[in-house]
């Protein structure tokens, strides 16, 4: 099924959620709903699931116009945040509920409960009451319950707020599967990038009153619409360098450790510009001194992480930046260095707005095409 939204708002009281919000979800598609906390993304899956009613715009679900359509008859499987268990039933029976509601037979209920509950890794306590569950373990029951009811449209409120780490990481390798295999239209909701990019195959940024971005997880990473939404996705965090753009030997570079570091020819128009250079610290790399681009810094840290190592280093007028490299891969402790920067890896921004500034063709490209 098709989810459409069309210039939605919800306020309440003088709190305005969401103000003007258009979104389409194709059918099959997984779209994560990702932002800071309170920027209105539970608030947005309560309206679709009808839970409360917008102020004004329309929900769509396969074409058909929801208003004054009550919750149950939506045809929507939702998991939020608080893990609503029947306290009296165990992890079987509550994941058991929907299918038992439709009169499945027991072989089959089994099957299914008990595939879905490895999936998820709660196999060992099918039969522990939600008391004795952790939170984690209550979630992905509520998960579960959510998916072995094979709903054509599934919201999932941050399903793996409490679960820890490691079986994040493993779920965040599962669940893309899980959905897939379910073949649903899947609304996802995380604060998680890592968890976004790894699950959605488009991520709508939400922050301050509705959408600022959307996209596949790919575009937002490299093209992000503007410097806050650059600075959520990326760890370490982006590094972000006041520049002003400057033609040097009739190239585009911006000036760092005073050295010219080229940018794209499209951004001619920015020369003069105060303009803000973001630099993810993954495209930034130790280099010889004499290699061609080499900034010149002094290392001031460096931070094994588990799989990469993150190196602070102060440019010649003291600035800081970060550069990872896989963990192993040689690289210095202390003294004087030098990194380059990949090429086509920077993404400029106008200072004064934080949006990205899209390079010259692509935007006569976008001219052409109207
Ligand atoms: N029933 C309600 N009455 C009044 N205000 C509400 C209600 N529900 C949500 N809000 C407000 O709407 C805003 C968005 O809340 P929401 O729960 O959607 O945020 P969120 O993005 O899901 O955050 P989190 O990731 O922390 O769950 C908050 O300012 C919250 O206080």
């Amino acid at each position: 099924m098709t989810i459409e939204l069309k210039n939605i708002r919800k306020a309440f009281k003088t709190n305005t959620v969401i103000e003007d919000l258009s979104l389409s979800v194709a059918k099959g598609e997984t779209l994560v709903l990702f932002g800071p906390s309170g920027a209105g993304k539970t608030v947005l899956l309560r309206l679709i699931a009808g839970v409360i009613e917008p102020d004004a715009g329309e929900i769509r679900v396969n074409g058909q116009n929801m208003a004054g359509v009550e919750p149950e008859d939506r045809g929507i499987g939702m998991a939020f945040q608080n893990f609503a268990l029947f306290p009296h039933m165990d992890a079987f029976a509550n994941i058991a509920a929907p299918l038992t509601a439709r009169g499945q037979s027991k072989g089959a209920m089994t099957e299914t409960v008990e595939k879905v509950a490895r999936l998820l890794k709660i196999d060992h306590v099918l039969h522990h009451k939600p008391k004795e569950l952790s939170n984690g373990q209550k979630q992905r029951t509520a998960l579960a319950r959510a998916l072995s009811a094979q709903p054509s449209v599934l919201l999932l409120d941050d399903p793996l707020r409490n679960v820890d780490a490691k079986l994040r990481f493993e779920m965040r390798l599962e669940l893309p599967r899980l959905l897939k295999d379910q073949n649903a239209t899947v609304i996802y909701v995380t604060q998680d990038y890592k968890e976004a990019m790894a699950l959605g195959h488009r991520i709508a940024v939400m922050n301050g009153h509705g959408i600022q971005q959307v996209g596949t997880p790919a575009d937002i990473y490299h093209a992000p619409a503007n410097v806050d939404i650059a600075r959520l996705f990326g760890d370490p965090v982006i590094n972000l360098l006041d520049i002003v753009p400057e033609r040097r030997d009739g190239r585009v570079v911006a000036m760092i450790s005073d050295r010219a570091i080229p940018l794209a020819d499209d951004y001619a128009p920015q020369i003069g510009q105060p303009c803000i250079l973001g630099l993810r610290p993954e495209a930034l790399r130790f280099v010889a001194d004499g290699t061609p681009g080499a900034i010149p810094v002094e290392v001031e840290a460096e931070t094994p992480l588990n799989e990469k190592t993150v190196t602070l280093v102060l440019t010649l007028r003291g600035r800081e930046i970060m550069v990872s490299r896989p963990a192993g891969t040689p690289g210095p402790a202390s003294g004087q260095a030098h990194v380059a920067v990949d090429a086509g890896a920077a993404i400029l921004f106008d200072r004064a707005t934080g949006r990205r500034i899209a390079p010259v063709h692509k935007m006569m490209r976008q001219e052409d095409v109207a």
